[in-house]
């Protein structure tokens, strides 16, 4: 009996020794490989993990076993990025494991698709948010009119000394404004219909990205039985708001209705901006019909694009100037300094009036990129070869980080975990005495820092963001002093989403500014 026991405790014994080999290697479980790490961790804890494996593998591409998800590689090396974003970018693409995830939500928008309907898309985006006009437009008459959004709950916190999360404050700000961008309506008013069902699909559809018995699980929960009620409620909003704005341009087309001009604006070629602009551009590129889903889901894709990801990115921003009140200080001594009317490229001028404010939101993004985890799958039948060697078969992902290559040492210095706006301006570091004539800008590669993704698939609408970003921030920090509500010290988590939330919200009592 005796000897039995000793026997099974000797094997077990091997056993977990193996595993905890395995373990401390980032090396696959037997039978289950590395699907613990993805489901059974917080999302914060899977970020950390996948960053301690790159530092434990120093940056070179190590390999991972996600059953119910895939296998393949985790990469760090920006050259190796390169490969899967650009030059080899026809042979990666999101492939099944996004596809059957999120089409559901997203049907045919751009986020999804590949091919013509991804082509069109990307075509009207580029029409509708590049143009330094629109650019403008969006600056100077989206922002300021929903001011009020992002304002009002500061000031009623303050009349009644409450706490404020200003991440929520932030979701509501982006969602009035990236509301009306895409579908040219006032969500302030008509939002409640949509955004309540809007949110709990998508909880439900980031939720299939980490749980591999989704299918199964989403019958049993009330919240995956109401799953398709969901998704017909949000695409049924979507379709009345795309075709009541094409009944209208059809009309003014045909001279029924006037041509509405914002505010004079002109467009570059001279005519007059007028509003809907994204449906517009969709339409041109893709054609109208009668088919209306196609277009609500091409709309509803660039509301979630921008929302919480623009959201995100300001609410880390405030997080980390909460935790260095010298940096809060500087930046409210730069904005005292700027003229008050500020124009679109002012706002964002890495060598301009506000280029301090520019270096924080850099910073920020850096260590808090608001899509902190992407993956990407072969989509051919051949074996890929990335630049460091990497063997690539078909059929397998490749995973990247932009939250662990923030982080990377290799890529940004010893102080990579530090938020040092300064590092923005390196030539400044060791003449901090005058930062304002010798500005020479870091400059990164998107390979190096993805945080708007990078080659042809790269955001669309990253001059958006940051213009909103910049034109936030100036906002809030003119105006209010604020403390957070939870201890200094303490690091804040990301929430478990497929963007980057701050777990919790963020808490804070803000007062007016005194000026002295
Ligand atoms: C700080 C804010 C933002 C960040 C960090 C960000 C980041 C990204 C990233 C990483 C991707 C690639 C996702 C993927 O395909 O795997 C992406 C794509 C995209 N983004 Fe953004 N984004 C932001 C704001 C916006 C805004 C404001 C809009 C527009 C209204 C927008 C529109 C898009 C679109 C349309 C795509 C898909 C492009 C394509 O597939 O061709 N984004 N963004």
């Amino acid at each position: 009996m005796e000897s039995w026991l000793f026997y099974y405790g000797g094997v077990c014994l091997v056993i977990l020794l193996i595993l905890r080999r395995k373990i401390r290697n980032y090396q696959g479980l037997p039978l289950v490989g590395h699907l613990p790490f993805f489901a059974l961790q917080s999302r914060q804890q899977l970020l950390e993990w996948i960053y301690r494996g790159t530092e434990y593998h120093e940056g070179r591409s190590w390999r991972i076993d996600v059953p119910f998800i895939g296998k393949g590689w985790i990469i760090e090396n920006p050259a190796c990025l390169k490969d899967v974003l650009s030059s080899k970018h026809d042979s990666f693409g999101k492939g099944e494991l996004a596809s059957t995830r999120m089409k559901d939500l997203f049907g045919e928008g751009i986020i999804l698709v590949e091919g013509h309907k991804w082509k069109a898309q990307r075509l009207a985006g580029q029409h509708a948010f590049s143009s330094n006009a629109n650019l403008q437009s969006f600056g100077e008459r989206i922002l300021p009119k929903h001011l009020n959004t992002l304002l009002a709950p500061f000031e009623r916190s303050i009349e009644r000394d409450e706490e404020l999360d200003v991440q929520a404050v932030a979701y509501d700000y982006a969602m009035v404004v990236f509301g009306e961008l895409a579908y040219d309506s006032d969500f302030a008013r008509t939002s409640a219909a949509f955004t309540a069902p809007f949110e709990r699909a998508s909880t439900v559809t980031q939720d299939r990205f980490t749980n591999p018995l989704y299918r199964l699980t989403e019958r049993l929960l009330p919240s995956g039985r109401r799953f398709q009620r969901d998704v017909a409620e949000v695409k049924a909003f979507g379709e009345r708001l795309v075709k009541s704005m094409t009944e209208r341009i059809k009309a003014e087309e045909e001279g029924k209705v006037d041509v509405p001009g914002v505010g004079g604006s002109k467009d570059l070629d001279g005519s007059t901006i007028r509003q809907g602009l994204l449906l517009r551009e969709l339409v041109k590129e893709h054609g109208q019909g009668d088919d209306y889903s196609f277009l609500a889901d091409a709309c509803l894709n660039f509301l979630t694009a921008g929302k919480d990801t623009t959201a995100q990115a300001l609410a880390w921003t405030l997080y980390e100037i909460l935790r260095n009140p010298a940096i809060y200080a500087e930046l409210q001594a730069e904005i005292d300094k700027a003229p008050t009317e500020l124009s679109v490229s002012n706002l964002t001028a890495v060598e301009g009036p506000l280029q301090y404010a520019n270096a924080v939101i850099s910073e920020s993004l850096r260590l808090h990129p608001p899509v902190p985890l992407e993956i990407h799958e072969n989509i051919t039948s051949a074996p890929i070869v990335l630049a460091d060697g990497t063997l690539v078969g078909p059929a397998e992902i490749v995973l990247w980080s932009p939250w662990a290559m923030g982080r990377s040492t290799r890529i940004w210095g010893q102080d990579a975990g530090d938020f040092k706006p300064s590092r923005w301006f390196p030539e400044v570091q060791s003449r901090k005495s005058d930062r304002s004539s010798t500005i020479h800008p870091l400059k990164k590669s998107a390979f190096e820092f993805p945080v708007f993704h990078a080659g042809p698939r790269s955001c669309l609408g990253k001059n958006l963001a940051r213009i909103e970003l910049a034109y936030a921030l100036v906002q809030l920090v003119k105006r209010y002093d604020m403390v957070p509500t939870w201890p200094l010290n303490q690091e804040r988590s990301v929430g478990t989403a497929l963007t980057a939330p701050i777990l919790g919200g963020l808490g804070v009592r803000a007062r007016h500014r005194q000026k002295i």
